[in-house]
């Protein structure tokens, strides 16, 4: 994915009341575009307001006839709206997510207006929700927590924001305007109407939308047992599990059950020998992903670091130098695997219960979808041999277990050279 196709920038517009997931949603389609190396940033006018009048303001702030309210919502929008154009500018963005409530159809006309003027395209995201128990699970899982209720009892918490979301309500207008492009997604998308959606870069932002689900689930990783290569400090190639990577495989579906108890799970494995034999022993169904094999090391495959490095001592240098960006001759770079990994993630977010048996390199990639680590970082994250860890998405992030399973193996991790 271009990160900048056709120098088009896209402002995507939240609208909907307090409580309907909005900030949930800015915040996934940034993380998936960020992933996917295209630059993006979510302006939350909410954080504008505190910081411009402090966190604590009771329902009333929020009332329409509270002009001083209206005064100061208004300068925290305007503040948000000056810092995106400016990224928009100076930092070379593709894509804000500005994330207000935008509800009436004069707020949404100035926003498109603005936009307009600066070459900035507008899809509207509206979030439409009529499931009162979700709009609670929403109140009692963010909003007590957030700055505004920060040491309030919680009881008053919810029903002072109940008061916030019904003066929202007043003077809330869903989104008709046949002339504007958007996505309005009723009750989690169970329903979708869509609207002169243009270009690839909004088509992928409606897809993923479309996507996504907020079914309790959790998410497994495991990298492959150790494998003959390993032991002998070669990589890529398609070796046999070692002694103690079967040894790993045997111990694997007593650990996985004793996390998941008799809960549905489907197992994916890459085509390689080394995650098949690895998910063998599990009575679960299993898919085998070749999008899931490892980092391809081109002419470095089966060869050792130390033979990298006597055969191609500049390419094994320039390597460390851009980790993310760095291709083997004939072979891939993390930025490549990252882009072969993206159906893996689309159908990650349809699934519930997955584990995945993979592989250094890609469980490093997928692990920073879900922890949004940085580019630079991503190829030296730590997934170790015979380790499972176990994802649980929550409102705002990832809750994680990692569990090392005692059984030895050799450390494949190559820590970043300090600089010279
Ligand atoms: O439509 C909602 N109504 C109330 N709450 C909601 C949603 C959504 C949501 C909406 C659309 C889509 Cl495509 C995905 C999620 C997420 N949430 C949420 C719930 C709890 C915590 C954090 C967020
Ligand atoms: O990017 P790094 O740190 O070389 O790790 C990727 C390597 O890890 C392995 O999976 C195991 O060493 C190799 O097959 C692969 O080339």
């Amino acid at each position: 994915m271009s990160s900048r196709s056709s120098n088009s920038r896209i402002a995507c517009v939240m609208v909907g009341l307090p409580a309907r997931g909005k900030t949930y949603i800015a915040q996934k389609v940034c993380r998936y575009l960020q992933w996917l190396c295209v630059s993006t940033k979510v302006f939350n006018v909410g954080n504008y307001r505190r910081k411009l009048h402090g966190a604590h303001q009771m329902h009333s702030f929020f009332d329409p006839s509270n002009e001083a309210g209206e005064i100061a919502r208004k300068e925290a929008a305007a503040e948000a709206l000056k810092d995106m154009l400016r990224w928009f500018e100076d930092e070379n963005g593709t894509v804000a997510i500005f994330d207000a409530t935008n509800s009436t159809r004069d707020r949404r006309s100035f926003l498109l207006n603005h936009c307009k003027k600066h070459d900035i395209q507008v899809i509207f995201i509206e979030s439409v929700c009529q499931d009162e128990d979700l709009i609670l699970q929403n109140i009692m899982e963010v909003k007590l927590s957030s700055p505004d209720y920060k040491d309030m009892d919680p009881e008053r918490a919810a029903e002072d924001f109940r008061a916030r979301i019904s003066h929202y309500k007043e003077a809330y207008e869903t989104i008709t305007e046949s002339d504007y492009t958007y996505i309005k997604l009723v009750n989690v998308g169970s329903q979708v109407v869509i609207n002169m959606i243009q270009g690839y870069l909004q088509s992928r932002i409606v897809y993923y939308l479309m996507n996504l689900h907020i079914l309790p689930r959790s998410i497994f990783f495991s990298r492959h047992g150790e494998s003959i290569f390993n032991l002998m400090g070669k990589i890529g190639g398609d070796s046999d599990l070692s002694p103690r990577g079967r040894k790993y495989a045997n111990a694997l579906p007593k650990l996985i059950h004793e996390h998941l108890g008799d809960q549905p799970l489907t197992v994916w494995t890459s085509t390689m020998k080394r995650t098949i034999q690895t998910a063998e022993q599990l009575p679960y169904p299993k898919l085998q992903w070749k999008a899931l094999d490892e980092l391809d090391a081109g002419v470095c495959d089966g060869m050792t670091y130390e033979e990298i490095e006597e055969k191609y001592p500049e390419d094994y240098a320039n390597r460390d130098d851009d980790k993310f960006n760095y291709r083997y001759r004939g072979g891939e770079s993390y930025r490549d695997v990252v882009l072969r990994l993206e159906p893996v993630i689309m159908e990650l977010e349809r699934q519930q219960n997955i584990l995945i048996i993979g592989h250094q390199a890609i469980l490093r990639c997928i692990y920073a979808y879900f922890h949004n680590n940085p580019h630079d970082e991503l190829p030296y994250i730590k997934i170790p041999l015979h380790t499972i860890i176990k994802l649980t998405p929550k409102a705002y992030g990832c809750a994680e277990i990692k569990y090392k399973v005692d059984i030895d193996a050799v450390d494949t991790h190559r820590p970043k050279p300090q600089p010279k």
